[in-house]
C-alpha cells in the first residue's frame, strides 16, 4: 500500500505550538526559579514603600539574560497592586537622557504623555513631583539597563533629580532601583561625588545559571509553549547546552520559538535536531542584534564605516566616517566610546611603525555577521 504523503504532516491552522507568546520577549514567566536571594534583597529594599515610606535604593548587576528585568517586574507587579506606590520601569536603552527619563515617568504618573511641543526640564520635573506631593505617592523608579545613561554622560544629572526631588519639594518620596548588565562599568565610582554621598544602594547580583538551572527554566517553557510530544527530554538537553555555552537564557528562549517554526515550516508536529541545527547561527547572534537594534542612525553608519575599514586607524577611519556625517571628531570620538563599552567594537592603542602610537578600530564580530544586522 502507498504511503499517504501527508500522514504525520500539519496542515495551516495546526501548530507544534501550545502558547507561542511564552517565547516573547515581553513574556514574564509565572514561575521565576533560582532568583530566591535576589528577589529577598529587593522586597527588603522596597519594603518601606508598602508602608508610605521612602525605600531604599538598590543596584542590581549581572551578565546579560540573567531575569535582572525579570525580577524587576515580578516585583513591581506585586507593589503597584498596592495602593500608595507607583512603580515605572525605564529602558534607557530607549530613553538616555535624563529629560526621556523623566518623560516617561510623566506619563506613567499622568497616563499620558508630555506635551509634545516640548517643556523645560525644570516644569516635567515639578509637574511629576507635586503630583505625588499631592497624591502622597511614593515612587519607585527602575533605570533599566542603566549603562546607557552612563554612555550618554547623563547618569549622575538624571540620579541627583530623582534622589534629591525631597529636597525641592518636601514630602516627595522616590526611591531607585539602577540595573545593569556591564559588568565592566563601575556604577558607584562613576557617578559624580554629589550623587556618590546620597546613593548607598542594597546590591543584588544575578549570575549566569548553570546548565542544570537552565534545563529547569527552559522546561518550564517548553510545558507552557509546546504542545505535548512536541519536544524531547534529548533536545531540551540540548538546547540547554547550547544554552549554557552562549551563557544567556534568552538565547535558549529564541532557539526553542525558532526551531518550533522552523519545525512547522517542515510541517513536523515534532521539533527535531535538524531544526535546532538550523536556526541556531541566528539563536547566537541574538546579542549582537539586539546591541545593533538599540543603536542611533549615526551610531549605525559607524558600525558600517569600521565593517569595511576593520583594523584601521581612528583617523583614517574618521575620514571616511565624516564624509558620510558631518560630525566632528569629538562626537566621533564619544560614538567610537560607546561602540567599544557596548563590545561592538576594540578601539585599542596600537604603535605603528613610523607614526607613533594610534588608536586601531576592529569589529567584535565578524563583519559579515554585523554587515547582515545593520
Ligand atoms: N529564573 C527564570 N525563570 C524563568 N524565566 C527566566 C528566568 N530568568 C530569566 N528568564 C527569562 O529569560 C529572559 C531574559 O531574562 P531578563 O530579561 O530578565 O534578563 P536580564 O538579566 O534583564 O537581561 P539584560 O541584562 O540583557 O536585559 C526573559 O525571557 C525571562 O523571561
Amino acid at each position: 500500500m502507498a504511503e499517504d504523503p501527508e500522514e504525520g504532516m500539519l496542515s495551516w491552522d495546526e501548530t507544534v505550538f501550545r502558547d507561542e507568546h511564552v517565547f516573547e520577549i515581553d513574556y514574564v514567566p509565572e514561575v521565576f526559579r533560582h532568583r530566591e536571594s535576589q528577589l529577598q534583597t529587593l522586597q527588603y529594599a522596597l519594603r518601606p514603600a508598602v508602608r508610605g515610606n521612602r525605600p531604599l535604593n538598590a543596584m542590581v548587576r549581572g551578565p546579560p539574560g540573567t531575569g535582572k528585568t525579570t525580577a524587576v517586574q515580578k516585583l513591581f507587579g506585586e507593589l503597584g497592586a498596592q495602593t500608595g506606590v507607583r512603580t515605572v520601569r525605564v529602558n534607557c536603552q530607549h530613553d538616555s537622557t535624563r529629560y526621556a527619563v523623566f518623560s516617561r515617568i510623566f506619563e506613567a504618573i499622568f497616563d499620558y504623555e508630555p506635551p509634545s511641543s516640548g517643556i523645560s526640564f525644570k516644569k516635567l520635573f515639578n509637574q511629576v513631583t507635586d503630583k505625588l506631593v499631592e497624591r502622597e505617592e511614593v515612587l519607585v523608579v527602575a533605570l533599566d539597563d542603566v549603562n546607557y545613561l552612563f554612555y550618554e554622560n547623563e547618569a549622575s544629572d538624571t540620579l541627583y533629580s530623582l534622589l534629591r526631588a525631597h529636597e525641592t519639594h518636601a514630602g516627595a518620596k522616590v526611591g531607585v532601583i539602577l540595573v545593569s548588565s556591564d559588568l565592566d562599568l563601575n556604577v558607584i565610582e562613576e557617578l559624580d561625588g554629589r550623587v556618590q554621598s546620597v546613593f548607598r544602594p542594597e546590591e543584588a547580583y544575578f549570575p549566569v545559571y548553570d546548565r542544570t538551572e537552565i534545563a529547569s527554566i527552559l522546561g518550564d517553557r517548553v510545558k507552557a509553549g509546546f504542545r505535548d510530544g512536541a519536544v524531547s527530554t534529548e533536545l531540551l538537553d540540548r538546547v540547554s547546552e547550547f544554552t549554557a555555552d552562549a551563557g544567556d537564557l534568552r538565547v535558549g528562549i529564541d532557539l526553542l520559538r525558532r526551531a518550533g517554526l522552523h519545525a512547522e515550516m517542515r510541517a513536523s508536529p515534532v521539533v527535531e535536531e535538524e531544526d535546532v541545527d538550523a536556526v541556531s547561527e541566528e539563536a547566537k547572534h541574538l546579542h549582537l542584534a539586539r546591541r545593533l537594534d538599540g543603536l542611533t542612525e549615526n551610531e549605525r553608519a559607524l558600525m558600517e564605516v569600521v565593517a569595511d575599514h576593520d583594523g584601521e586607524r581612528a583617523g583614517d577611519v574618521y575620514e571616511v566616517f565624516s564624509e558620510r556625517t558631518d560630525l566632528g571628531y569629538t562626537r566621533y570620538t564619544e560614538i567610537v566610546n560607546k561602540l567599544d563599552q557596548l563590545d561592538l567594537i576594540r578601539a585599542e592603542y596600537e604603535s605603528l611603525e613610523g607614526r607613533g602610537r594610534s588608536r586601531v578600530l576592529s569589529l567584535e564580530h565578524d563583519p559579515g555577521a554585523v554587515r547582515e544586522r545593520l
